[in-house]
């Protein structure tokens, strides 16, 4: 069956109006709803602008963008409770004195009774395994900590739309990798569509559907494998392929054959690799 179109964008074209060029030009792009698509592209591609039309930040010269078929509203008149954001600085997150706080705020304007809100705010820091730090100062948290608590902040409200925008970049790889696998369970379990723009080819390899965007336009989209895999292509819109696909690559041009499939995972690329032994 045909997935329902959750995000459309119709011919948008945007410029900022300092800039004598559009960053964005004729976009036309469907989402569906409950896929987790990632936007790849070298810097000043556009992509946190594109995030920035989406929530409402910034509007676009033409075309239109709808979510479920409504129009994106400027964020100025309404901020819109289908969609969360969460950005790639932990520290200009923070509006609460606690985390608890923090939390509470973002489920301000539904006029929650007191043990309702804090059975909420538990409730959604219990979802990245941050309940035990509910009264500390955002202060006292490591920055995927904090990321953690800005994704429990966002996911209270229970968004159907979650745009991520470069949120694991300030953090360490066990940070890293935390936040990473969390935010795709609650992705699988809330159902959450999800667009996410990263710098890294590794975390683009767990999406539904990747997105090149280079000079203002969507360059290349398709599945993982089909976009990430092509090294020479990725190369000349500035971005590097996943390390499996170059070493799959690599080992080409050693004369081993390892398939797509065969490097799928790493785990994968290590059984190939033990089975490539024996002709070593
Ligand atoms: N508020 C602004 N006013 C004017 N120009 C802007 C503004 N924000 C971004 N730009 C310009 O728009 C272009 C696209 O910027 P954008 O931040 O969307 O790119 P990006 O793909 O997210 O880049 P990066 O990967 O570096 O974060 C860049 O040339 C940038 O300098």
């Amino acid at each position: 069956m045909e997935k329902q179109v959750e995000i459309e964008f119709e011919h948008v074209q945007f410029q900022y109006r300092n800039q004598d060029t559009p960053v964005l030009q004729a976009i036309n792009w469907q989402i569906p709803t409950g896929s987790w698509v990632s936007l790849l592209g070298n810097n000043g591609s556009g992509k946190s602008t594109l995030l920035k039309l989406l929530v409402g930040l910034e509007r676009p010269q033409s075309g239109t963008i709808t979510i479920n078929g409504q129009p994106v509203q400027p964020i100025t008149q309404s901020v819109n409770p289908t969609v969360g954001m969460v950005f790639q600085d932990p520290d200009n997150q923070f509006v609460g004195a606690t985390v608890a706080d923090d939390v509470a705020f973002g489920l301000a304007n539904q006029d929650l009774e007191q043990t309702e809100l804090q059975r909420r705010v538990r409730a959604a820091l219990q979802l990245v395994d941050m309940e035990t730090v509910l009264d500390r100062a955002p202060d006292q948290l490591s920055g995927g900590q904090k990321q953690r608590v800005a994704v429990a902040s966002v996911m209270a409200r229970r968004p159907a739309v979650l745009l991520l925008d470069e949120v694991t970049s300030m953090l360490d790889p066990q940070g890293r990798q935390e936040l990473v696998t969390q935010l795709h369970q609650l992705h699988r379990q809330f159902g959450t569509t999800v667009l996410e723009v990263t710098h890294q080819p590794n975390e683009a390899m767990l999406a539904d559907e990747v997105v090149v965007l280079h000079d203002g336009k969507i360059a290349r989209q398709g599945t993982p494998a089909a976009v990430l895999s092509q090294s020479e292509q990725l190369a000349d819109w500035g971005l590097q392929a996943p390390l499996l696909y170059r070493l799959r690559t690599w080992l080409a041009t050693q004369g081993y054959s390892v398939s797509e499939q065969q490097a799928a995972t790493s785990a994968d690329l290590r059984d190939a690799l033990w089975q490539l032994k024996s002709k070593i």
